[in-house]
This record gives C-alpha cells, structure tokens and sequence, in this order.
C-alpha cells in the first residue's frame, strides 16, 4: 500500500505524490511567542513532527516552521511587562525550544520569524495591489476577498453565507475596510507601537501574509504539504491561498493536513479560555515520552480529551515500551547481540508491514501503535524471565528480530528510551530565576484581574518545583528554594 493522506481542500484521503520525486517540502505555521506552550500546542507539533519523520523514511524532507513574532497579544504583553516585543518574543522562543525538545520533537529546517521577513511581504503586498487584489486606504492595506473568486475553496465557506451570517461590524481599528470580510495585510502604526517603514507609511504586517511570503521564500511557489491546526483552516490558510493564489496564480499547497484538538471537558485547550495545562506544568508530573504517547495514542485528526488520569495511563503504556526498548541495553550482551544500533527499514521491512499500512492510511498512530505495544508486551515478558530465572528459553534471534521491528517502529514515532545524562549544574528540569520571575508577574496579573484560581495554580505550580513565595506588604514577591 502507499501512502494516504487526508487533504482537507478536496475532503478525502489522497494517495500522496510529492510534486518532484523523492522530495517533500513541507511548511507548518508556528507558534506566536508570547507565553509558555500548552498541550494543545504540544499536540500540533509532536504530530507534525511524527509525520515529518515517517515521510523521512521514504523521502527527502524539508521542513520549515515560522515565528509568529509580531501580533496584538505580543504586544499587549510586552506593555504589561514593561518591556520590548523582541524581549518577550525571544524569551518565549526559548522556552518553546526547550519544551519542544523535551517531547524529542526533531528542530525545523528553518524557523523564519515574521520580524525578518518584512522585505519580502512588503513585496508580496506590492504584488497584490498591482494585481487588483488588494487596496491601500489609510495607511492600511486590505485584501480585497470578492476579488478572489476562490475564496472559500479549503474551508467550504461562501462570502454569501458568511455575509448573511455576520453582523456587519467591522473592527474600529480595521475602519477603512470596504468590505467586511478583507483582511489586513499591512497596518499603520498605532503611538508607542513597534513599526517598519513601507511604501503605504509606517506599520507592520497582519498575520496571514507573514506566511505566505516565508512559504515562497523559503520553499517556492507549491509545496507539497501545508499544514496546522483545525482553527487555522479559517480564517489563516484560507487568506494564505487567497494571497498567495492571487499572486502566483499556481496552488499554494498540494495537500492541506489539519491536526485535531486538545479538549478540556469538550472546549478546545487555548490561553483565552484559562483551561490550559503548560507543557512545563505537566513535565513536573509526568514523563516526557508518556506525553507523546498520550498524543500518539489518537489519530492526529480527532479530538483528545486531557485528563490526567489519561495521561497516568499513557505513563504505564509507556514504560512497557520503553523497558521494551532498552531490551538490548539490558541483555544484549548476555544474549549474545553484538549490533545494537537502530536497524534500516530493509532490515526489519517483514517484521512492520502492519505498522506501515497503519502509517500509509493517513498517519493512523492509533493502530501502528498496537503492533508498538504486541512487540514490547512480548519483550517484557521475556525481561521479566531474564530477570528472574536469569534465562530465556525463547530462540534469541527471533528475539532479536523483534527488538529491532520494535526499535524501528518507535524511532519513526519519536519515541526516546534513554534520559539524557543531566549534568547538575546545568539541569534544565530545575526552574531558572527569570522563570520564576515570570511565572510570578503572571500570578500578579492573574490577582490584578481577580483570576484567583490561576494565582493558585501558579502558586503551585512554583511549589512543586521547590520554590516557596513570600507576599509581602508593600505588594511584591520574595521567593525562596526549599
Ligand atoms: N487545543 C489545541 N489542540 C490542538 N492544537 C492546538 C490547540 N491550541 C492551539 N493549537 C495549534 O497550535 C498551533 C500554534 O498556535 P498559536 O500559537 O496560534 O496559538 P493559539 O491557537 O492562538 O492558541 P490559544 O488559543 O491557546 O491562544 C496552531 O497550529 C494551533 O492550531
Ligand atoms: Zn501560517
């Protein structure tokens, strides 16, 4: 069997052809920088990041993942905290590689920031105003979407349903908006803003064209797979076809992949709605890989339901394969293994034709886990007997055999057995000062804005990770390592 995706633009699964042989040019919408990653966020990125490395196994893959560094939310916390939008972009950046890196997630080829990319969408703008695409009124530039007769084609939605559907308000900040469903592409700068000179004035650029202009610079005109979360279908990637479309008059993507979300008691995981579990949070309390096994667990279109009982589950499920995969470490040389190292497809290509056909039928994890766990059930017995008899009376090449299918299969997951070796003083688990300073301004904020929940939660949150806070009288905060 080959390979099938689901393409939301054509609704169905697709045999997947990339568009030159043996190369994939793949582009996922990244993160805005602004605060620490939720689970919901971690979802996105360990699947993209597990689709990345099967396709790696047949294909040469590019991969690239842009920054949202400019935006509202930026820089509303940028004012709040007294500081720069490029200082709360970089810190949040950080912490996104540190927690993405926990979860094994394999860093992008490229990871082109909006701040650095302003040549490239003024020039995408330009492009679309002489094409009769978009329009300067204000200072402001809007994308014009009747123009676009398209528009709609990924999310199914028509301007005439929308139209009927919607209020008729437009954004008193978006005023001289003739339409009400154009989109900003670029918008004056507003006092005490960051801003970049253009040829409609001062501003910054509005979120959709960011990636449109990274998509051609860094990839080209089509790629192959385009890819985010289910919110991002509309209005984000619908604007970006319309952009990019419009100006390059060739498809945008050829597949569209949309991963589904993280709920919590069925409302999406998201920071407006304070019902989120950091990635950080949850690293206090559970295993990294018991995380991407949690995720893994669902097909990357359907709903999760966070609990943490689930995920107290997933930690069991996980340490039966990670016993599982350090099988070899642990016997290898008593049973006479002399390779240990990860096997090639060829090697082990008998052994995970189920797992494959699982994989090629839209990523479907959910099963290709199931031939994940038979290995490592039966691996684990066999631990358990060298453990406690010493012996096995299994044949050990076919022991051998199916720790390699096991090691194999768990790799193309993303699955890591080893912790890494922490050096102490340099331990990343440990909570740094400008961590704890942060996560102090956040419970300021959350009681400023009587949100006394969260203050607690974040209260707790510094305890569990040894650091006890001392309110004092005149309103600050002094804290203390246990
Ligand atoms: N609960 C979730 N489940 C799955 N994916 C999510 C979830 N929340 C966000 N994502 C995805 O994470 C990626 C980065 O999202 P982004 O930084 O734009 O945050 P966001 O969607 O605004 O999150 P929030 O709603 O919490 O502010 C996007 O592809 C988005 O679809
Ligand atoms: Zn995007």
């Amino acid at each position: 069997m080959s390979l099938r995706i689901y393409n939301t633009i054509t609704r169905r699964k697709e045999e997947f052809k990339p568009l030159q042989a043996g190369i994939v040019k793949m582009y996922v919408c990244g993160v805005t920088v602004y605060d620490y990653c939720h689970l919901g966020h971690g979802r996105a990125y360990v699947v993209w990041d597990m689709v990345r490395r099967y396709l790696q196994t047949k294909y040469q893959v590019t991969y690239v993942q842009n920054i949202t560094d400019i935006d509202d939310k930026i820089l509303k916390r940028s004012q709040e905290r007294g500081t720069t939008m490029q200082a709360i972009a970089d810190q949040y950046i950080a912490t996104y590689n540190e927690d993405m890196a926990k979860l094994n997630i394999q860093p992008a080829d490229a990871y082109p920031r909006a701040t650095e990319s302003i040549s490239e969408i003024i020039k995408l703008i330009e492009q679309l105003i002489k094409g009769g695409y978009a329009y300067a009124a204000g200072g402001d530039v809007y994308y014009a979407v009747q123009k676009f007769p398209n528009y709609g084609k990924l999310s199914g939605r028509k301007l005439e349903d929308m139209q009927s559907g919607a209020s008729g308000r437009v954004d008193e900040l978006e005023e001289y908006k003739r339409y009400p469903f154009d989109f900003a592409l670029w918008k004056s700068a507003k006092p005490n803003e960051p801003f970049w000179a253009s040829p409609w004035g001062d501003g910054r650029p509005g979120w959709h064209i960011e990636c449109s202009a990274m998509v051609r610079s860094r990839l080209g005109e089509t790629i192959d797979i385009h890819a985010g979360g289910a919110d991002l279908q509309f209005p984000h990637h619908e604007n970006e076809i319309a952009q990019s479309e419009a100006a390059y008059a060739k498809p945008l993507a050829k597949y569209w992949m949309h991963n589904g979300f993280v709920n919590i008691d069925g409302e999406k995981m998201s920071k407006s709605l304070h019902n989120f579990k950091t990635i950080r949070d949850l690293l206090c309390h559970f295993e990294p890989m018991a995380i991407r096994l949690f995720i893994l667990q669902a097909q990357y279109r359907q709903p999760i339901d966070f609990t943490e009982e689930a995920i107290k589950a997933a930690t069991k499920g996980w340490e039966t394969i990670r016993d599982a995969m350090l099988f070899a470490k642990d016997f290898g040389a008593k049973l006479g293994w002399t390779d240990l190292a990860l096997p090639s497809r060829e090697t082990v290509q008998a052994a995970i034709v189920g797992f494959e056909e699982a994989m090629d039928d839209d990523f479907n994890t959910s099963v290709a886990l199931s031939y994940v766990f038979e290995l490592a059930k039966k691996l684990c017995s066999e631990r358990n007997s060298l453990l406690h008899s010493g012996s096995t009376d299994k044949d050990t090449d076919v022991l051998y055999q199916k720790w390699q299918a096991l090691s194999y299969m768990t790799n193309v997951l993303g699955f890591v057995a080893d912790s890494p070796t922490q050096d102490p003083d340099n331990d990343e688990s440990v909570i740094n000062d400008s961590e704890i300073e942060v996560l102090i301004q956040q419970r300021r904020e959350a009681k400023q804005s009587k949100n006394y929940g969260e203050s607690d939660r974040l209260r707790n949150l510094l305890k569990a990770q040894g650091i006890t806070l001392i309110d004092q009288k005149d309103g600050t905060t002094r804290w203390i390592r246990d």
